[in-house]
C-alpha cells in the first residue's frame, strides 16, 4: 500500500511537532545551518539617525560595508507599523482554506503563496507570504474580509505613500553619498518626475511560525532582492540575518521602530558595482512566530532602462553592466536566481 505523502500546507506550518523531511535543509559545506546562533562578533548593520548631518556619509559607509543599513527618525509612524503588523497577524491567523482562496493568480506574483525563489531550492522554507504588486490586492482582500476590506486597504494605501517618499528620500541619500544627484539620472529628475508615482513597488508580507526544529529549518532562503532598494519591517523576534564576507551571517537584531534598508541588485548595477546587493535571508524560531512587511521598490516603471549612472562611470569607463529595464530583469532573476547580476555585466568591457 503506497504511503499516502500528505501534502503539508504553508498555511498550517505553526501546527506540525516534527519537522517534515521536505523542510529539513541539510547544512551545505561552508555555510552550516547549524548552530542557529550566527556569530560571535559584535558588529551588526549600523541604525542611522535620518536626521543626522551626516546622514549620507553614515549612509555611504553602511552601504560599502554591509549593502543595507537601518535607519530611525523615518517619519514612518510607530501607528502606521503598529496597523500593518496587526493587518498582517489577522491574515496570517486564518485558516488555511481561507487564505488559499486569496492564492496568488497563476499568471501574476500577486497574492497569497510561497516566495518567487522557492523552485530554486529542494527544500520548502518555513513561511508563507502575501505579495501585492499591483491593485489585485483589494479584489482579494474583499474576498477576505467583506465587511472590514476598505480598513485594510488603507492600511496599505497609506504604507504605499509614506513608503514611497521615504524611497525618494533615501535615493537623494544614496545617490549623494557616490557624488551624484537624481538629475543625474534620466528617470529621477525632479521636474519629469515630480508629483508622479515613484513606479514599480511591490509589498511583501511574510510570516514566520513557530517551528519545531529551528535550527535545520530555513525561513526565506539567501537571496538578493532584485530591487533598487528595499525598505524592511520586523516584528520584535529576530530572524533576519545579512551575510558579509569578513564575519559570515549577522543577524539584524529587531529594534521597535527601527526600519531596515537593503540594497537590490538594480542599485548595485546603477551603481555600476560600487555598491553591494546585500545576500540576506530569515530564520526561524522554536516559540515565537515572526512578521516582516517589505517594501521592494523596482525602479521609476518596469519599462524603464537602468543603466550604471553615466557621472560614476566617468569618462574612462568602464560600464561594468548593461542597461536592463525592472521587468527583463526579473525575468532573468527568475530564469538564472543568483547568477543574473553576472548575467548583465558586459563582457571585456571596453572603455
Ligand atoms: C517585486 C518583486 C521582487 C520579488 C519578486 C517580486 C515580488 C516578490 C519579491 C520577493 C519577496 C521575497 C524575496 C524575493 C526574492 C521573492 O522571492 O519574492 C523577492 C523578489 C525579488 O526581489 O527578486
Ligand atoms: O523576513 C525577513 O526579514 C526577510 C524578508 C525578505 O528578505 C524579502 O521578503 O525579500
Ligand atoms: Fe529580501
Amino acid at each position: 500500500m503506497p504511503s499516502i505523502v500528505e501534502e503539508i500546507c504553508i498555511g498550517n506550518l505553526g501546527s506540525l511537532q516534527t519537522l517534515p523531511d521536505s523542510f529539513a535543509w541539510k547544512p551545505t559545506s561552508g555555510d552550516s545551518v547549524l548552530p542557529s546562533s550566527a556569530t560571535t562578533v559584535e558588529e551588526t548593520v549600523p541604525v542611522i539617525d535620518l536626521s543626522d548631518h551626516d546622514v549620507t556619509t553614515l549612509i555611504g559607509n553602511a552601504c560599502k560595508t554591509w549593502g543595507a543599513f537601518q535607519i530611525a527618525n523615518h517619519g514612518i509612524s510607530q501607528k502606521l507599523l503598529d496597523d500593518i503588523e496587526s493587518l498582517c497577524k489577522t491574515f496570517f491567523d486564518m485558516p488555511s482554506e481561507r487564505k488559499l482562496e486569496a492564492g496568488s493568480s497563476d499568471k501574476g506574483v500577486s497574492g497569497y503563496g510561497e516566495p518567487r525563489i522557492s523552485p530554486f531550492f529542494e527544500k520548502k522554507m518555513w513561511s508563507e507570504g502575501f505579495t501585492i504588486a499591483d491593485g489585485s490586492y483589494r479584489n482579494q482582500f474583499r474576498t477576505t474580509w467583506p465587511h472590514e476590506y476598505t480598513k485594510y486597504c488603507g492600511i496599505i494605501e497609506e504604507y504605499e505613500v509614506e513608503m514611497e517618499k521615504l524611497t525618494r528620500r533615501l535615493l537623494s541619500y544614496l545617490l549623494g553619498s557616490l557624488g551624484v544627484t537624481m538629475d543625474d539620472i534620466e528617470w529621477a529628475k525632479k521636474s519629469e518626475n515630480s508629483g508622479s508615482e515613484m513606479g514599480r513597488r511591490s509589498i511583501r508580507l511574510n510570516y514566520y511560525p513557530v517551528c519545531p526544529e529551528p535550527e535545520r529549518a530555513m525561513g526565506l532562503a539567501a537571496h538578493t532582492d532584485s530591487t533598487i532598494l528595499t525598505i524592511l519591517h520586523q516584528s520584535n523576534t529576530g530572524g533576519l540575518q545579512v551575510f558579509r564576507e569578513e564575519s559570515g551571517w549577522v543577524t539584524v537584531e529587531p529594534v521597535r521602530g527601527v526600519l531596515v534598508v537593503n540594497i537590490g541588485d538594480l542599485f548595485h548595477i546603477l551603481s555600476n558595482g560600487k555598491i553591494p546587493s546585500v545576500v540576506h535571508r530569515a530564520r526561524v524560531n522554536h516559540t515565537r512566530s515572526r512578521i516582516s512587511v517589505v517594501y521592494l521598490w523596482g525602479g521609476p516603471a518596469g519599462d524603464v532602462e537602468i543603466a550604471p549612472i553615466s557621472k560614476i562611470v566617468g569618462p574612462v569607463g568602464p560600464s561594468l553592466y548593461r542597461p536592463i529595464t525592472w521587468n527583463e530583469y526579473l525575468r532573468i532573476k527568475f530564469e538564472v536566481f543568483d547568477k543574473a547580476l553576472d548575467a548583465m555585466r558586459v563582457v571585456n568591457p571596453t572603455n
